[in-house]
């Protein structure tokens, strides 16, 4: 795992983002995986920077994005297909129909999961996944848990998780309790894995998913086994980490 130590936020943004042009400048029709929450936000908004400035061409790229809550269309101002759309998406030139989210909508799980996952075996997995990381060491919605699921599938979310996103609702009683996400073998099967981390919130289980034992009381630990991760993260972020 390669470690890029920033000094705040703003320079974690740009180094993302960085590296996601990189990808799409060598290859224009770039696979990329996508993830929402605060971390991403700032890179986000330096692509959309970048794309306005004549930088970058998202005409041929897709994306497959980590997760949705089970029961939000996409048309809900609080699911991450909206996320997505609003802070990226609709501003930049990428083709709707290639940009790819969990339906939260279909309240038959299995079969949602599913579908999503042929999705991606269909497109030969992602070339970059870009991952933000629970304070419980999730990624996507992958939550702490006795085992790693491999496929896409239904999660019921933790109190931790449901408290952390609730910041993002009107109350924690709006937090859906559960949310489909992509499995770890897809997060697995990425050519690169790009982790953003900031804050100190964020310090244990940074050093866990680093420093710790494989596990999947850590999701996130199991990127100690992929060949081609590169940790962007905060000072704060890095804390704990020796
Ligand atoms: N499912 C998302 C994750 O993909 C994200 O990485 C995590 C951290 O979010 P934030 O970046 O807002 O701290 O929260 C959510 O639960």
């Amino acid at each position: 795992m390669r470690i890029i130590r920033t000094a705040n936020y703003e320079e974690m943004s740009v180094r993302v983002a960085a590296i996601i042009a990189a990808q799409i400048t060598l290859k224009p029709a770039s696979k990329l995986g996508l993830a929402t929450g605060s971390t991403p936000l700032g890179a986000y908004r330096e692509l959309v920077a970048a794309h306005r400035e004549g930088a970058l061409d998202f005409s041929q790229v897709s994306t497959y994005n980590l997760d949705e809550y089970r029961g939000l269309s996409g048309d809900d101002p609080q699911s991450y297909r909206y996320f997505m759309d609003e802070h990226l998406f609709s501003q930049v030139n990428i083709d709707r129909a290639q940009t790819h989210v969990p339906d939260g909508s279909n309240l038959d799980a299995a079969e949602a999961c599913a579908s999503y996952d042929r999705l991606l075996e269909a497109a030969g997995y992602v070339d970059l996944q870009l991952l933000g990381i629970g304070n419980n060491g999730h990624i996507g919605f992958n939550e702490p848990d006795d085992c790693f699921a491999t496929g896409t599938h239904c999660v019921d979310l933790t109190e931790s998780t449901i408290e952390a996103n609730s910041r993002l609702f009107e109350s924690p009683d709006d937090v859906p309790r559960q949310a489909y996400t992509m499995g770890i073998q897809a997060i697995m099967f990425a050519r690169r894995v790009v982790v953003a981390a900031s804050g100190t919130k964020k310090a244990e289980a940074v050093r866990a998913m680093c420093e710790g034992l494989v596990t999947p009381s850590c999701p996130a630990s199991i990127l100690q086994l992929h060949p081609d991760v590169i940790l962007i993260a905060d000072e704060e972020a890095l804390s704990l980490c020796h």
